[in-house]
């Protein structure tokens, strides 16, 4: 994916800037930066929740300025939101049925949630949840309802969600945000697992540098609607304009 020169503007507020990001194949990318700089505007940019003012994405060679997020969904861009935005009445296995039917189609919703089993189409999709659950050590929370789970694993199963939609792109804005430290380092295990297994390419935002040092390939920078800075936390983190506008030396330290 290539975003160029994309502006966001709410109103008189910038959020971004002539923004231009190259998202590899295969990389997990981390985008930080201070609160209000325009993390969450070019996420909602990249998966056509916001239409750029100017600008364009350009995502498996196709070039364009708008996009809805349902045709995002269906051509392999998948998306997890800063608060967990899951069907809270409904079981696991049911919350990730509704991300397969996100992709693959929306008459299957119905079919998968009202009727009994018995189409093949609805038992190879109920597989596919399975696998998935498995893959993220869910399966046997299949049956519980997500609203009596614990944050961190309600976290979890919005991945699987996302995850059902097989994308290419994962987007995940602050994945680990309010965990415990444990259950930050088991979500890093996971978001590593789907990389490594699937080739999924990942885009992060993410506010604890320490995670997103030891997790990226490279990490953008954004301050005030613009980016800064863009390469390898190596890089990244002996950037004078990043500690300057941003991380702080002592922040800087600890995550060496
Ligand atoms: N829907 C909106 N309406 C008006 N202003 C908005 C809207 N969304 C974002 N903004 C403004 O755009 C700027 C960028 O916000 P954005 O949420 O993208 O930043 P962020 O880096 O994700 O912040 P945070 O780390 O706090 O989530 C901020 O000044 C914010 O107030």
């Amino acid at each position: 994916m290539q975003v160029s020169g994309v502006a966001v503007a709410f109103g008189g507020v910038k959020a971004l800037t002539d923004v231009s990001l190259a998202i590899h194949e295969g990389e997990i990318l981390s985008i930080i930066g201070p609160n209000g700089a325009g993390k969450t505007s070019l996420l909602n940019v990249i998966n056509g929740v916001y239409h750029p003012r100017s600008g364009t994405i350009t995502f498996a060679g196709k070039e364009r300025a708008r996009m809805r997020p349902a045709f995002a969904a269906r051509s392999g861009i998948g998306r997890t939101f800063q608060h967990v935005s899951l069907f809270k009445g409904m079981n696991v296995i049911d919350n990730v049925l509704v991300g397969r039917a996100a992709r693959f189609g929306g008459s299957l919703l119905g079919k998968l949630l009202r009727l009994p089993s018995t189409s093949a189409e609805e038992r190879r999709e109920r597989e596919a949840a399975e696998r998935i659950l498995a893959f993220l050590e869910l399966e046997h929370l299949r049956k519980a309802p997500v609203a009596s789970l614990p944050y961190g694993i309600q976290k979890r199963v919005e991945l699987a969600r996302a995850l059902a939609t097989e994308p290419r792109l994962l987007l995940l804005d602050e994945p680990m945000a309010g965990m415990t430290h444990e259950e930050k380092r088991d979500m890093c295990g996971f978001i590593r697992r789907v990389n490594e297994s699937f080739g999924t390419t990942i885009l992060i935002i993410e506010h604890d540098i320490g995670v997103v040092m030891g997790l990226s390939d490279r990490v953008a920078v954004l301050n005030y609607g613009r980016k800064i800075a863009d390469g390898t936390p190596d890089v990244v983190r002996a950037d004078p304009q990043v500690i300057a506008a941003y991380l702080g030396s002592a922040a800087l330290g600890e995550a060496a």
